[in-house]
């Protein structure tokens, strides 16, 4: 095992809330501050070691506090308790302009951002065409930039975090910013970087990102680690999370404009899967035919209910699926347990492991219940293909069509 470059040890934030108090407040503590003040932790007892050279994503819902854990690490934020340290040089593309000085020109804030790094005025002269030739900003490199544009600035922010020589790289989500060109450039140069051995850390939201890019996955909710390892393993507690996130919200928006108890809800109790003689199924080869059957349970005889089954890939990410209203079937009122089947033929699925869903969506298009991996499919293959789907491959030579191109 290498050693930890980045030590995080039972690291907690709290920040201060000020709240204007409301008037009865304001008259019950008469003379006093308008401002209420509020303990808020955003992150709890956070502890990780990451080792050199490895590539690990930060993920979790809005407010999970990815980006505050980050700048603790770049030294932007200090601890409330706990230590970061941090051993090599960081360069760190964290808040939008964070580290730029708005009045100074793009030209100057090379040179300030190299001196913060630790370059001597030598060493960044010398990054220096190699940076406004990456960041693709060189007619604006004499303006000031508080006139710069989002995506201008962080072009110009990424070209100097990756080319002052870092052993760590911490990226936030402001990449996002940049246009789809400039966003691949900068994964060409995070997997360059990946390949020389640095160690990077970044936060995204871009879970199919994080999953093919990063060999660990750090999963927070609300200021805690809840999962962390192998990013197929992380992000499913992610996407577990966000289903329950999800159906928590469901459930709230029905009590609001219902009386619709807890119990009076529509959901999606089981989907089974079997071959066309119904014998149940959880193995099958590349080519496939199958019945799902979906079983939903809804309280009282609701009209123009949409029923709908699919199949995940074991990170998550939807491979096939399809409804009652895609197949053209308007499914009579239900009511109680009921189950809708599918029919799936001619599937050919890619070797690996996949699971099956099944969802209840309203006649107004909102979604009811989703049950996520509801069933599990291995599919077994021959080893000669790779990816989701799967085909019947051959190779040969052609022959030769004239001398070589020059
Ligand atoms: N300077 C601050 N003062 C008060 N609260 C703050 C401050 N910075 C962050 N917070 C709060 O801390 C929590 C964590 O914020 P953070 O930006 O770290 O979350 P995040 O996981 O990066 O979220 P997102 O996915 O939305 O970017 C949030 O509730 C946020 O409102």
């Amino acid at each position: 095992m290498s050693t930890p470059v980045i030590c995080i040890d039972d690291l907690s934030k709290r920040f201060v809330i000020r709240k204007e108090k409301s008037l009865k407040e304001r008259l019950v503590n008469f003379g006093r501050s308008e401002l209420h003040k509020d303990d808020f932790w955003a992150l709890r007892n956070v502890g990780l070691e990451i080792e050199s050279g490895s590539t690990v994503g930060l993920v979790g819902p809005n407010g999970s506090g990815k980006s505050t854990l980050l700048k603790m690490v770049g030294g932007i934020l200090q601890p409330t308790t706990g230590t970061v340290s941090v051993r090599g040089r960081l360069a760190a593309l964290l808040e939008l302009g964070a580290g730029f000085h708005p009045d100074l020109t793009g030209r100057e804030n090379v040179y300030l951002n190299g001196s913060i790094l630790g370059l001597s005025r030598e060493q960044t002269e010398k990054y220096f065409d190699a940076i406004v030739d990456f960041s693709g900003i060189e007619k604006f490199i004499d303006t000031q930039v508080k006139f710069y544009s989002s995506g201008m600035y962080v072009r110009l922010a990424f070209a100097v975090a990756v080319h002052v020589d870092p052993d760590i790289l911490l990226v936030d989500e402001v990449l996002a910013v940049g246009d789809e060109p400039f966003q691949r450039k900068c994964m060409d140069r995070i997997r360059q970087f990946q390949s020389e051995g640095r160690t990077i850390l970044f936060v995204s939201h871009g879970l199919d990102q994080v999953a093919e890019l990063c060999d660990r996955a750090v999963v927070l909710e609300s200021g805690h680690v809840i999962a962390d390892g192998e990013p197929r393993d992380a992000l499913r507690v992610l996407r577990t999370e966000f289903d329950q996130i999800r159906a928590e919200d469901l459930a709230r928006r029905a009590e609001g404009t219902s009386s619709t108890a807890a119990s009076e809800r529509i959901t999606v109790e089981a989907v089974e899967v079997s071959d066309l003689d119904d014998v149940p199924l959880s193995d099958a080869g590349p080519v496939a035919d199958l019945k799902v059957r979906v079983t939903v349970n809804v309280p009282t005889r609701t009209e123009g209910l949409v029923v709908g089954c699919g199949i995940d890939s074991a990170l998550g990410v939807p491979i096939v699926g399809t409804n009652s209203k895609l197949v053209g079937v308007d499914l009579p009122p239900l009511e109680g347990r009921q189950q809708i089947v599918f029919t799936l033929s001619d599937l050919r699925l890619g070797e690996g492991n996949y699971s099956f869903h099944g969802a209840v969506v309203s006649h107004s298009g909102e979604e009811l219940d989703r049950k996520r991996d509801a069933a599990p499919l291995h599919v077994s293959g021959d080893g000669r293909t790779s990816g989701f789907t799967w085909a019947r491959p051959e190779v040969r030579v052609a022959s030769a069509v004239g001398g070589p191109a020059r």
